[in-house]
This record gives structure tokens, C-alpha cells and sequence, in this order.
């Protein structure tokens, strides 16, 4: 059986601040469908150890960055997990990745190579009885696992997966020297990246194998509009870099059992979202008609396109449609939004926060979900969106345009249209897409064709993790016959 060692900085249902920790948590549970054995090392945060009281401590580090380590090994919700308990680095308040003055832990580089290095030990054996065929690492904080692992004799295959690239690990070339890395590894084909240390950098570099979270996106990240200063890399290593489709959970997200929502609902009673939709209004706020909602569930970031949102708040309003917003983020978007929902008091609502329960409600109640972004490796939303009958209206970036099928004449007719997808990413071209979104809308009977096209997407990580498992196994030395 392979065996695989995925490493993430978090992981849902225990530490999540976006979509990584939502891939780190289903991922592994649809790879052990289908016989690959996954462990998932992640570093032990106060929060997560709090909530798990306990576990087996299967491998000690006397020096790790600084500290003594230790790894536990601990089942949760199906998620067989390694914790790196490592006093020093995490515990302390604040989040996975800043501290509670609202900046970065100023030793992020040594939390997140200690979590790097001790994935490429566990790699070698470190724990008993256990050494995977494959490493496999999840964004810039566990990225070095390659690098840590590239020269050692008998090595785990490795893999790195980007689920965002505008978050790199870049820091000064002064903490190369505390890394433990040889020489070597310093150097255009190493960790060096402009005279800096980039941790991302580097495990593209030394991957056996690179994947990004659709393939559009591993398509864009290959041009200089898309590749963030890593383009001319990602071209090198073309032969190496695939992009697969991200899929979700349907059991945490499914409208037909989940405990969130004010009505259940399933293709068979789809008008039952209608008791959704008042609860939203109430818990929102918003006057109660049948007038479209149209929802965001996000990060509210510059990658997100939301400032074209914020700017678009009155012609939305004026387009005769509501509109409510659960996000948080950047200070200036959170303030726009807020002056917009003042302004149009019953029309629009805002929750400012991070808020699961509320993001479940609002997949179960809207009627349209916005997601503009500038770029997007895949996107979940759209996803649970269209798992949940509420209409996508995306930007043609990256994943959104892989996973959504826009209700051109065309895809109508055959009947395979799920949502909106609009170009260019501006305020025209939003308010465009939902311009289009507003005339479908008023053909109720075209408009539940939609609803229940969107709902019978495959949104699950079935295919998805055959390919994972197909890449895995392309890349382990074929069986003796
Ligand atoms: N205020 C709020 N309240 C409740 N829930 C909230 C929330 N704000 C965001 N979320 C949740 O956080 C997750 C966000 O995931 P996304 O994939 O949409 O974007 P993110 O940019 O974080 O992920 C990055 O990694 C993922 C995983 O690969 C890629 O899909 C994506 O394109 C890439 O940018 C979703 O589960 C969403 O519901």
C-alpha cells in the first residue's frame, strides 16, 4: 500500500484559515478510499492540542530550531494526524501565522522549517516503524521538506502542491545560515530567490513533482501575468507540473444532512431553499422578498476582486438585488462594506468575521454566490455553491473557470450550464455577469434547470484523488515482477 506523508500548517475541522486546511482535511479521507495510507503532520498550535487532550508521543527531537520536539500521533475525524509539539515555535496566542499585534510571528521562517524539517525526518524513518513513499507538502510553510530531502540517500519521493502562490516564504539571507541546509542549497538552484531565502522557491526547485490546484491555473502560472516572479521556474519544470482540480467534502457539505441549515433540501424538494433564503433575511437583517440575494463567503483580499464589489454596491442595490457579505480581511474593504450596508439598510448585510456555521447558511439560502477574482488556483466556494443549488457568478481566472460552466446560449441548450462567468476582471465586467445573472433569474423554470444542473456537478474529490494516486504512483519505482 503507498503511504503518504502530507505536511500542512493547518487542516480542518482543527486549524483553518481558508481553503488549504479544507484540501488538507478531505483530501487524505478520499485518498484512503481508494487504499493509500496518509498521515498528515501538522504543527501542534495551542488550539489544537486543546481540543484534543492527549495523544501518543512516537518520536522525541532533543534540538529543533531552538527547542526540544516531539511528535504525537492522534486519530481525529478520520484524519490519522502527527502533531509537532514544539513549545517554542507554537505555543503561543494568536493565529497559525500572526501573532495578536496583528503581524506576523517574527520567526515564522524557523516555525515553518522546523515543520519542514521534521517531515523530511519523519521521511527518513524517524518514527518507528513508519517510513512513506512519498512527502508530500502544502504551500510555503512546508516546502523545504523537498529541500531538506533532495541529497539524502534512499529518500522518500516528494511532491509539493501550490495552493496559493502569491504566499511564498520569503525572508532574509541572513537565517540561510541557521537552516541546516548545505551550501549547496544556496543558489538559483536551491533556496536562493533575488538574494532572499524562499522556502516556496526551493521546493520547486527540488520536487520530484509540482502541482497546483487546477489546471488552468497550472497553465497561468506559467506566463509572467500569472507566475508571480516563479514563471521562468514553473516553465523549467513544465514536464513536472500538473494542476488538479480541487474537489470538497460532500459530507461536511451536503444541503441534504446538514445540521446548519434552517430546511434541508435535496434536486428532489430544491424549493425548500425558499425557507433558507427567509431565515437568511432574518439573520441578516434584509427585507423580505423575492428579490435575487447574491452572496459573498470570503477572504476579503486584493486576490479576491472584492474591491470591485465594494464599488459596485449601489449599482448591485440599484439592480433591484440584495446583497450579504461574511468576510474579513483587509480594513478598507471591511470598512467599505460596511459604509455600503448603512447606505442601503434592508438591502444589504454585512458580518464581518469568520464565521463556519454562517458560510453554510448562506451556500443554503442565497440565490447567487460572487466570487470576482483577480486570480484563483481553484476556489472552494463555487464548489459548495454549486453543491448547494446557489448560482456562481466567477471571474474567467484560474479554477473558477475549470470548475464552473457558464450559461451561455450554447450550454444552455444542452443543458449543462451551472452559473456566470464573466471577463474582464473589472466593474464592467462584474456588473455584466450579473446583469446576466438578474435575466436568468426572471425565467423561473430556466432558473431551477440551472439550480439542479449546478446541484448534480461532481464536486467530489473522487477523480481527484485517483489522480494524486496516479501521480504518486508514477513517481515510486516500479514493483519487482
Ligand atoms: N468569513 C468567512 N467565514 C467562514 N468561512 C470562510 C470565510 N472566509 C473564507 N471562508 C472559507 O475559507 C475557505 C476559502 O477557500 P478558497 O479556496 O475559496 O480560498 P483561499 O484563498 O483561502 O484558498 C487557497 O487555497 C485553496 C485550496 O487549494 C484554493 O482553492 C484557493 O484558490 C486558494 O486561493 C472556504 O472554505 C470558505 O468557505
Amino acid at each position: 500500500m503507498t503511504s503518504v506523508l502530507s505536511v500542512s500548517s493547518e487542516v480542518f475541522p482543527l486549524i483553518k484559515t481558508g481553503g488549504l486546511a479544507d484540501v488538507a482535511g478531505a483530501l487524505p479521507l478520499a485518498l484512503g478510499r481508494i487504499g493509500i495510507d496518509v498521515r498528515t503532520l501538522i504543527p501542534a498550535y495551542p488550539s489544537v492540542l486543546a481540543g484534543l487532550g492527549g495523544g501518543q508521543v512516537v518520536a522525541e527531537m532533543p534540538e529543533l530550531f531552538g527547542g526540544p520536539a516531539r511528535i504525537l500521533q492522534v486519530e481525529v475525524a478520520g484524519l490519522d494526524l502527527l502533531l509537532l509539539d514544539a513549545a517554542h515555535l507554537y505555543d503561543r496566542p494568536g493565529g497559525p501565522y500572526i501573532g495578536i499585534n496583528g503581524y506576523d510571528h517574527p520567526d515564522n521562517w524557523a516555525r515553518f522549517a522546523a515543520l519542514s524539517k521534521a517531515a523530511a525526518l519523519v521521511g527518513l524513518g524517524l518514527i518507528p516503524g513508519y517510513r512513506p513513499d512519498i512527502v508530500h507538502a502544502h504551500d510555503w510553510q512546508a516546502a523545504l521538506a523537498p529541500v531538506y530531502l533532495e541529497r539524502e540517500p534512499d529518500r522518500p519521493r516528494t511532491v509539493v502542491t501550490i495552493h496559493n502562490l502569491a504566499f511564498q516564504g520569503a525572508f532574509p539571507h541572513a537565517i540561510f545560515a541557521e537552516l541546516g541546509l548545505p551550501d549547496e542549497a544556496w543558489g538559483v538552484d536551491g533556496v536562493e530567490y533575488y538574494g532572499s531565502v524562499g522556502f516556496l522557491k526551493g521546493g520547486l526547485r527540488s520536487a520530484d513533482a509540482v502541482t497546483t490546484v487546477s489546471p488552468n491555473y497550472a497553465a497561468e502560472i506559467t506566463t509572467a501575468a500569472g507566475g508571480m516572479g516563479l514563471d521562468g521556474l514553473l516553465r523549467g519544470r513544465a514536464d513536472r507540473l500538473t494542476g488538479i482540480v480541487n474537489g470538497i467534502d460532500v459530507e461536511t457539505w451536503d444541503p441534504a444532512t446538514d445540521p446548519h441549515v434552517a430546511a434541508t433540501f435535496t434536486r428532489g424538494d430544491v424549493f425548500r431553499r425558499t425557507i433558507n433564503k427567509r431565515a437568511l433575511e432574518a439573520e441578516f437583517a434584509i427585507e423580505e422578498d423575492d428579490t435575487p440575494i447574491l452572496a459573498v463567503v470570503s477572504r476579503l483580499t486584493w486576490q479576491k476582486g472584492l474591491d470591485l464589489l465594494a464599488e459596485s454596491c449601489d449599482d448591485i442595490v440599484a439592480a433591484g438585488c440584495r446583497l450579504v457579505i461574511c468576510g474579513s480581511g483587509d480594513r478598507m474593504l471591511e470598512g467599505a462594506f460596511l459604509g455600503a450596508a448603512a447606505r442601503h439598510s434592508g438591502r444589504m448585510g454585512v458580518r464581518i468575521g469568520y464565521d463556519e456555521i454562517l458560510s453554510h447558511r448562506i451556500q443554503a439560502g442565497a440565490d447567487a454566490l460572487l466570487v470576482p477574482s483577480r486570480f484563483e488556483p481553484c476556489g472552494l466556494t463555487q464548489l459548495y455553491a454549486l453543491r448547494y443549488g446557489c448560482l456562481p457568478v466567477v471571474s474567467r481566472v484560474g479554477g473558477l473557470a475549470d470548475t464552473v460552466i457558464d450559461a451561455n446560449f450554447a450550454a444552455q441548450a444542452a443543458g449543462v450550464a451551472t452559473g456566470v462567468i464573466f471577463s474582464p476582471v473589472s466593474r464592467e465586467g462584474l456588473m455584466d455577469g450579473i446583469g446576466r445573472l438578474v435575466r436568468l433569474y426572471e425565467d423561473p423554470s430556466l432558473w431551477r434547470d440551472l439550480q439542479l444542473t449546478a446541484m448534480s456537478s461532481d464536486v467530489s474529490w473522487t477523480s481527484s484523488a485517483r489522480r494524486y494516486a496516479d501521480l504518486y504512483k508514477s513517481l515510486l519505482p516500479e514493483p519487482l515482477a
